[in-house]
């Protein structure tokens, strides 16, 4: 049995991997990094534990739906502490120095890291790519919708796409992105790619990418209805990533895209 390390394991998504692994055939809990106070019953050879050190030892692979200071902290046993399993990474939201913590650690151990964890936004990356080399004059703009908690915006998904977008027609996104419009702020510039994010209830999460012109405007949408759809993504990429050599790795590779 593959021996699943947690960290995050009391969040949203945390506590779905704990109930998925419970009916999975090759994989179970092997530890849960807890930050605050377990919340759940965990079979009775569960390390639980809020030593990184120990979340390394006690599994065969890690599977990261924390916050960004965690997975610092997590990435930071691998640089400086010799930490050496592999790693799933769903967290969003990371500043600069965390990304760049990233890219160290993925010369170290392999390290899938995908802003979000199910097939259908994996296809959509795709399909934003394709209709923004194409469709060349048309407006992009992306929208991402989540429940009243998420804590960072715009989503990482939201701005996954957005690189798809820019880097199909060859822009920066740093220089092209806006994150808001109010005011007299002028006509829209033709390069712009704007990320919109609206919060509320119970969304899962759904990202909706336009592309308009005059006559005719295509938009690509997906809906997540299920957070398990995550959980059970992330579930399936770690199986994939056990073996692999030290690199940084994108889930296209895991599902052969
Ligand atoms: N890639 C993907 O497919 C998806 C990614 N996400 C991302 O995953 C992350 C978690 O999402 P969600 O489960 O909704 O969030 P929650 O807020 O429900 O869970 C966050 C978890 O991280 C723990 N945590 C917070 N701060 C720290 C810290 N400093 N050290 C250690 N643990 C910490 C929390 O512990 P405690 O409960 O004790 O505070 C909790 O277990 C977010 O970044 C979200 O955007 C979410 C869904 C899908
Ligand atoms: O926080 C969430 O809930 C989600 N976060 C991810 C993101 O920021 O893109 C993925 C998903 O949309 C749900």
């Amino acid at each position: 049995m593959i021996k699943i390390g947690i960290l995050g394991s009391t969040g949203r998504v945390g506590s779905l991997l704990i109930d998925d692994l419970a009916n999975d055939s090759e994989a179970k809990v092997g530890a849960v990094h807890v930050y605050g106070k377990l919340v759940k019953n965990l079979p009775t050879d569960t390390v639980v534990t809020n030593d990184m050190k120990v979340l390394f030892e006690s599994s065969d692979v890690i599977i990261d739906f924390s916050a960004p200071a965690a997975t610092e902290a997590l990435l930071t046993e691998v640089i400086e502490n010799g930490g050496n399993k592999p790693l799933v990474i769903a967290t969003t939201g990371f500043n600069k120095h965390q990304q760049n913590l990233l890219l160290e650690a993925s010369k170290l151990v392999p390290i899938l890291y995908a802003t979000n964890m199910s097939l259908g936004v994996a296809v959509l990356n795709k399909l934003v790519a394709l209709a923004s080399k194409t469709l060349r004059d048309f407006d992009i703009e992306i929208v991402e919708q989540h429940h009243r908690y998420k804590v960072d915006s715009p989503s990482g998904t939201a701005l996954t796409l957005a690189e798809h977008a820019a880097n199909a027609r060859d822009l920066d996104l740093d220089e092209v992105r806006i994150s808001g419009r109010d005011g007299q702020i002028g006509a829209r510039t033709k390069d712009e790619i704007a990320v919109m994010a609206l919060r509320g209830g119970d969304i899962v999460g759904r990202h909706t990418v336009g592309l308009y012109n005059d006559g005719e405007f295509l938009e690509l949408n997906h809906t997540a209805t299920a957070r398990n759809t995550f959980s059970k993504g992330a579930i399936k990429v770690a199986k994939w990533i056990i073996g692999k050599e030290a690199k940084l790795y994108s889930i296209n590779d895991a599902l052969g895209l």
